[in-house]
């Protein structure tokens, strides 16, 4: 499957931070869903962020991307040499700054063809130009070309090159979950942001998806992941920070986490059928 390279410009390999989050807060009413995070990540690293139901993992990722905003904390970000503050910026911008992310429920435009769903990730990116679309010159229509020749080649990269011309909502689950990780990798990030990626996955897509990450990753693309199989984690993650009651109580190592007390203390804590952690 992902033996291809990832078409588009390689991002900046220089050694340094990609993402370094500080003392972010975040406060519903009286509830407290991220209090006082902070973690730091390399770039072109695999960092899963991982804690039981409610912790606070999916908040993290929306106030990274846009979609919430804290009441406290910084989010400061390299898609180069100098950092820019993702905290206060609109999802638009954050995406075209290269942070990119797929979701817990899958959000692809159902009827809407696979190589149609990246190509709205490859827009995302795309020159500005009121009048563009609308003037069919030969630089235009050359642009359109190579855009889904991109397209095209970023659904091989995942496994889906022949699922192209197929409306989205008739791939199954674990291939739509692939669809979204192309459409990410069509707005060229620096950061990938992969929400529980694996959830409701076969054996053999969670084989695919450590071997998809793993070659994401050898791209120079960091990658910031959710995701409660800690099998999966452990074989792609080099670092791992754990979240309870949206603070962080552990950070390190694959095996430091999971011989942790206060995370093996947390995971116990949950009820029988929502236990899945280390
Ligand atoms: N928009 C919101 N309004 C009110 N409360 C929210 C909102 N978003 C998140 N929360 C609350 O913040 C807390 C953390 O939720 P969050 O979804 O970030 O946890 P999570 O670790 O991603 O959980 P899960 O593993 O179940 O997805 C929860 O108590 C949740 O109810």
């Amino acid at each position: 499957m992902t033996g291809r390279p990832i078409p588009g410009p390689r991002p900046s390999t220089t050694l340094g931070p990609v993402l370094d989050v500080r003392d972010v807060t975040l406060r519903f009413g009286g509830l407290t869903s991220l209090d006082g995070v902070s973690l730091r990540q390399d770039r072109g690293s695999v960092l899963a962020v991982i804690g039981p139901n409610g912790a606070g993992k999916t908040s993290l990722f929306n106030c990274l991307t846009g979609a919430y905003r804290p009441q406290r904390g910084s989010a400061r970000f390299w898609p180069a040499d100098d950092g820019v503050e993702l905290v206060g910026r609109s999802p638009h911008r954050v995406a075209r700054l290269g942070v990119a992310r797929t979701f817990q429920n899958i959000r692809l435009f159902p009827e809407m063809s696979a190589v149609e769903n990246v190509q709205v990730g490859v827009e995302v990116r795309a020159r500005p130009g009121a009048l563009r679309g609308l003037l069919p010159t030969r630089a235009v229509r050359r642009e359109e070309r190579e855009t889904l020749d991109r397209c095209h080649e970023l659904l091989d990269f995942v496994g889906l090159g022949h699922r192209a011309e197929r409306p989205a909502a008739a791939l199954a689950y674990g291939e739509q979950r692939r669809l979204e990780i192309a459409r990410a990798l069509g707005t060229s990030p620096s950061l990938l942001l992969l929400d529980e990626p694996a959830a409701g996955a076969t054996a053999a897509e969670r084989t695919d998806l450590v071997t998809l990450i793993h070659a994401i990753a050898g791209r120079g693309i960091s990658v910031l992941l959710i995701e409660h199989d800690i099998r999966l984690v452990a074989a792609v993650a080099r670092a791992i920070v754990v979240l309870n009651f949206g603070r962080v109580i552990a950070a390190g190592r694959p095996d430091e986490v999971r011989a942790d007390p206060a995370v093996v203390e947390a995971y116990l804590g949950e009820p029988d059928e929502r236990r899945d952690g280390p």
